[in-house]
């Protein structure tokens, strides 16, 4: 037996207190049994003196450019790459082009539009630049509520129906399975999402942990979709384990001095 694990790379940004981006997707890489590599995107830095403001700075799309370059060099074969918050122009030039670039075999696109209120990266060109260049690379789209809805091109998402809807109009988009997330927000009291390959559209739903979405629960679903894919599992095996994986990370999830929770994924077994 190889005791080689596959590799996942994440374009994502910085969430330094371990919440959200990069450093939950490495965490959740390495509880599935990848090994994980990271490119930095931005730098966001919750700010304590103003209602745990995202305090957001992109990366240079140059250093972004060289961090795919030496992740792609250095490792032999990348199994898988997630993409989480790009929030800028010239960031998703740079990430488009190392796409094309490297052709990495899976490609899961977590479409962070909106960071939990914050609307930094919530303009008009830069959802049309997501939805247009990153969109159609993609073997798997991770949409919230909020991101299925502006990537669908509908007002709101109300109601199990519109978000089955909103799943098939983003699968018309030119992405092959798309995972579009309710969470919690239906008022159903499961944590609930949507998967769509084409054919099958299948109603995910475990029990909620409270009524509250999750600090990094979104990264946290989407590096687990990336682990499992690049170990070989199909697209809803992987969206099932990693509901799992999002379950046992939010139940009871950390509590510190910020006013929601977020996940850890050490508790989950696999
Ligand atoms: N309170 C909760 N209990 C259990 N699962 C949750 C809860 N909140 C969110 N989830 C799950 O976490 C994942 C991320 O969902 P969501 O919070 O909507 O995304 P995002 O973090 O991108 O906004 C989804 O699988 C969703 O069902
Ligand atoms: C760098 C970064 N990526 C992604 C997110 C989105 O996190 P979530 O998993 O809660 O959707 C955040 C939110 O703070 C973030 O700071």
């Amino acid at each position: 037996m190889s005791t080689t694990p596959p590799i996942a790379l994440t374009i994502a940004g910085s969430e330094a207190s371990g919440g959200a981006g990069a450093q939950t997707d490495l965490k959740t890489f390495q509880q599935l049994g990848v090994f994980g590599c990271a490119a930095l995107t931005c730098i966001v830095s919750m700010n304590p003196k103003a209602n745990w403001d995202h305090r957001f700075v992109p990366v240079d799309p140059q250093v972004i450019a060289d961090q795919i370059e030496a992740c792609a060099t250095v490792h032999s074969g990348i199994d898988a790459v997630k993409v989480g918050m790009l929030g800028t122009q010239p960031t998703i030039d740079a990430v488009d082009a190392a796409l094309e670039r490297y052709g990495f075999p899976i490609v899961v696109l977590d479409p962070v539009l909106i960071c939990k209120g914050q609307e930094f990266s919530a303009t008009m060109a830069v959802d049309n630049a997501l939805r247009e260049r990153i969109l159609p690379r993609a073997t798997m789209v991770t949409p919230n509520l909020f991101e299925s809805a502006t990537l669908a091109g509908v007002e709101e998402i109300t109601s199990l129906e519109a978000l089955k809807d909103a799943a098939k109009r983003i699968f018309d988009l030119g992405v092959p399975n798309v995972l579009a997330k309710a969470g919690p927000s239906l008022g159903t009291g499961t944590a609930l999402d949507v998967f769509y390959d084409g054919s099958a559209l299948e109603v995910l739903e475990v029990p909620a942990v409270g009524t509250e979405r999750m600090h990094g629960a979104g990264c946290t679903l989407a590096a687990a979709v990336t682990a499992e894919l690049a170990k070989g599992a199909t697209p809803l095996e992987a969206a099932v384990t990693a509901k799992n994986v999002v379950s046992a990370s939010v139940n009871p999830g950390m509590r510190g001095n910020i006013p929601f929770t977020y996940v850890w994924q050490g508790s989950y077994q696999h």
